[in-house]
């Protein structure tokens, strides 16, 4: 027998398993019985498509789970008649090899039991979670089309032992010798039936609970009055324990909420029912059924690269596969469910999904289902707002992702703005009825923070002119995104730091009058500033704030270039900005008419530096701009 050593985060993981995560026990049985169903889904396709492994199957060989209990013993056996594993794969599974999912498994756990155990499925480390209730467990795998069995017996410490053994058929048994604390509860029928019942009912293969049971003879009045003693006998039980039907073939009218979201449960490793559930059966050009659902929170590696998708492919019933990322668009990879066509061909092969006609057809109705119902909760405001607080960043992505669609997702979209506060969001939508009627664009400005993004003097001009700017603070997406939405409804996207300040009342002829007056001092500015701005220049945008920095405008795609390139992990330098200055403020009226040099160079830094730090952007030297402030404030008293 071979010992082997189970990987760091494998053995991390277990000792989680057995020390920490003590909430919600019962969920290993359900995470057991899922892959189970997922071996029997993957031999059910190979049998489509594979001849071998058809010819090596008895011929009325179909998916069946067992559940067995003993409670002398203390322990459960939970076999499956699906694929199986060999030597390589028992190793690879459920051994030294941890998946990707398992380190940001850890690193995800929070410390409390409850939350964490949520996350055990969602990490796909599901077959461990039986270390929170076993003393010992014995793997017996048999892989289909294979001669050799394996067993692999482990009690969840640092390593398992791996040796070959005797199985007659395909499949897999999970022996699970319960700690004695655990015996009680979970070697019980009642508790094993509930438990199924709740997560693995609608499970598409049946589950049996065998178990042997003392039945008392039934005794006649005569024989009871002649002191007849009863007879016991053990008889063994086999009952069928779920519907063991697909739950998305059922007729909407008959099925219950409760019944859509412990089905929800059961294929997505949720704790919690979901937010949405789309249930659709269409007929015509193609015929299927989708059964989607959105989870109450978002899931966990909804931002990584190697996210999981959520949506599985069935044919005509049957498993295809549950690792296809086409099926829905990316940016809605939060969406969890079932695809059934029945007009796919069953040995269709995963390769020619995506360039598949039919799966087109239903990707592209699909999407615009789950749009719909999206629009629907949008009406119910409270709800919405928990929507938004998971999914607005994909949401996002999919206004450049999906041109098709690009208006109906920017009528989801929600943003916070300078006219609504106590973090309410407003729509593009609303945005548009609440402005005037000269206004002709949808204002922004673009941070990292909301709170220095509604302080910023930028805004004081639309503020006069009472027009609303939309506050977008999530720079990282925002920053690529909203350049590139273009128009919504014909109006134009606007950057405030990057366009014209709206309309004030000043005349060209008072505008250059000013600019004359200011000409020398503007001068004087720039040659002081040097090469840390673009340009110096007087500005009618400001009202309370004596200068103000903006983007170069012809600068604008050459910024966003850069900033793709920023996300990208490249090191870009940021562009000087553009100096304004307030020709109605005192201190700039006091500057225009100093005479002394020195302080003119001390004021124009200040001016530069404040209006920086008010965008919350970096100053390049703070020394200086402290020791230019206590000058300035030691002549001023
Ligand atoms: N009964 C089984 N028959 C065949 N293979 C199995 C069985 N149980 C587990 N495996 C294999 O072990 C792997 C690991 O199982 P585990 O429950 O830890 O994660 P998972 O099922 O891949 O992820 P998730 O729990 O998110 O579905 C499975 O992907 C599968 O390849």
């Amino acid at each position: 027998m071979a010992k082997h050593q189970f990987q760091t985060e494998v053995g991390q993981l277990l000792h989680l398993m057995t020390h920490s995560l003590y909430s919600n026990k019962e969920i290993f049985i359900r995470e057991l019985v899922s892959n189970a169903s997922d071996a029997i889904d993957k031999l059910n396709y190979l049998k489509l498509t594979d001849e071998n492994i058809k010819a090596a199957l008895p011929g009325d060989w179909a998916g069946q789970i067992n559940i067995s209990f003993d409670e002398a013993d203390k322990s459960l056996t939970i076999s499956d008649n699906g694929i199986g594993m060999n030597e390589e794969d028992l190793i690879a599974s459920i051994g030294t090899i941890a998946k990707s999912g398992t380190k940001s498994f850890i690193d995800n756990l929070t410390g409390d039991a409850k939350k964490d155990s949520n996350l055990i499925g969602q990490f796909g480390v599901g077959f461990y979670s039986v270390f929170m209730v076993a003393n010992k467990v014995d793997v017996i795998s048999k892989k289909a089309g294979e001669e050799q069995a394996y067993k692999w017996s482990s009690d969840g410490t640092g390593e398992f032992d791996l040796a070959p053994c005797t199985k007659e058929s395909n499949g897999t048994v999970i022996y699970i010798k319960l700690k004695d604390e655990e015996a009680e509860e979970f070697a019980s029928k009642y508790r094993i039936q509930n438990i199924v019942g709740k997560y693995s009912n609608h499970i598409a293969y049946p589950i049996y609970l065998n178990y042997s049971e003392e039945v008392t003879e039934e005794l006649s009045e005569e024989d009871k009055k002649a002191g007849k003693e009863a007879k016991k006998t053990v008889e063994k039980r086999h009952e069928k324990i779920n519907e063991a039907t697909a739950l998305w073939t059922q007729p909407k009218a008959k099925l219950k909420k409760e019944e859509y979201n412990d089905f929800y449960k059961s294929i997505s490793h949720d704790s919690q029912d979901p937010m949405l559930t789309i249930h659709t059966k269409a007929e015509g050009v193609n015929e299927y059924t989708t059964l989607f659902y959105i989870p109450k929170t978002a899931p966990m590696d909804m931002y990584r690269a190697d996210y999981q998708p959520g949506v599985k492919l069935y044919v005509k019933r049957v498993f295809i596969t549950d690792d296809e990322k086409e099926l829905l668009p990316t940016y809605l990879r939060f969406v969890r469910g079932i695809i059934d066509s029945e007009d796919l061909p069953l040995n269709v092969s995963r390769e020619i999904l995506q360039e598949n006609r039919i799966l087109a057809n239903i990707k592209q109705s699909s999407v615009k289902k789950i749009l719909s119902e999206i629009k629907k909760l949008s009406k119910d405001e409270e709800k919405y707002a928990e929507f938004i607080a998971q999914y607005i960043r994909p949401l996002k992505e999919g206004v450049y992702q999906d041109f098709t669609n690009k208006e109906a997702i920017l009528d989801l979209l929600r943003y916070k703005s300078t006219k609504t506060e106590d973090g309410k969001m407003t729509s593009l939508a609303a945005y548009k009825e609440g402005a005037n009627s000269e206004q002709k664009a949808i204002y922004y400005i673009i941070g990292e923070n909301e709170k220095v993004l509604r302080n910023s003097p930028l805004l004081e001009a639309y503020k006069k002119n009472d027009i609303e700017v939309l506050i977008l603070d999530d720079k990282e997406i925002d920053e690529i995104i909203t350049p590139n939405i273009g128009a919504y409804k014909e109006w134009e996207f606007k950057d405030i730091t990057a366009c014209e300040a709206p309309k004030v009342e000043q005349s060209e002829d008072e505008k250059k009058e000013v600019e004359e007056k200011f000409k020398s001092i503007v001068e004087k500015i720039k040659d002081k500033l040097g090469e840390s701005v673009t340009d110096v220049r007087v500005t009618n945008r400001l009202s309370d704030s004596p200068s103000c920095v903006v983007k170069d405008v012809g600068d604008a795609q050459m910024a966003q270039m850069m900033q793709m390139m920023r996300a990208m992990g490249q090191t870009m330098p940021e562009s000087a900005p553009i100096l304004e200055i307030n020709p109605e403020h005192e201190i700039v009226k006091k500057l225009n008419a100093c005479p002394d040099e020195s302080t003119i160079e001390d004021v124009s830094w200040i001016l530069l530096d404040q209006a920086k730090l008010s965008e919350g952007m970096d100053i390049t030297d703070a020394v200086a701009f402290a020791q230019r402030l206590s000058r300035i404030t030691n002549k001023a008293l």
